[in-house]
């Protein structure tokens, strides 16, 4: 049973986030998607296709933890990669998933690495459970496929064996990103962006 208001509310809040991500550069051209959890069975997430820094609440669709619609339209073709999060951590409640030009640079330019490891950051301390800068916190690089099923699988296996890993990344693709609610989502995003941005440049000075 989805609750309308709800669902009306949290529509209203990853639209605005979504014009917030496209001013940033993050989502262009109909890229990313975004969702939040409705209740334990079912999520709200971002129509396919449309524009994603001038949505409005029609163009959000209910989905269950499976990545089926349980309302009208046609979702994300990614879902499965935000129902995934959505069933494997009962305290995930906010999803994000962008096309940043430092998501999507920095994961072709580590082409040989499965994974981009960052330490020695103060700004790790946004992320939940960090207290130190002096902390290992690795961000996987999972190949990009067009085999959306499958690479849910994947990074649900990683996820498994990694549960405090705050975002992951897909090679010359993105993001993905999550928090226990959509504020706490777009810290970990902004967060995550601004440390790639940093080893980008480290990049560039060690050449
Ligand atoms: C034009 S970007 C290609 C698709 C994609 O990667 C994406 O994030 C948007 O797909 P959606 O089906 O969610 O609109
Ligand atoms: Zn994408």
């Amino acid at each position: 049973m989805i609750d309308s208001k709800y669902f009306y509310q949290q529509a209203v809040a990853l639209a605005a986030a979504g014009d917030e991500l496209y001013r940033r550069g993050w989502v262009p051209a109909t890229s990313g998607n975004f969702s939040c959890r409705l209740n334990a069975d079912s999520a709200i997430v971002t129509a396919s296709g449309n524009h994603k820094g001038r949505l409005s609440p029609s163009d959000f669709i209910a989905v269950d933890l499976q990545a089926k619609p349980i309302s009208s339209g046609k979702p994300s073709a990614e879902t499965a990669l935000h129902t995934q999060l959505y069933a494997r951590f009962a305290h995930i409640g906010a999803v994000l998933h962008c096309h940043s030009p430092a998501a999507t640079v920095l994961s072709m330019a580590l082409a040989d690495s499965p994974e981009l490891v960052l330490e020695n950051y103060e700004l790790l301390k946004a992320f939940d459970g960090v207290d130190t800068h002096a902390t290992r916190v690795s961000i996987p690089i999972f190949a990009n496929t067009q085999d959306i099923d499958a690479l849910a699988v994947e990074a649900d296996q990683y996820l498994a064996e990694h549960p405090r890993c705050p975002a992951y990344l897909i090679r010359g693709h993105g993001v993905y990103c999550w928090g226990k609610d959509l504020d706490v989502c777009m810290r970990n995003l902004e967060a995550v962006d601004f440390l790639l941005h940093c080893e980008l440049e480290r990049m560039r000075l060690s050449r």
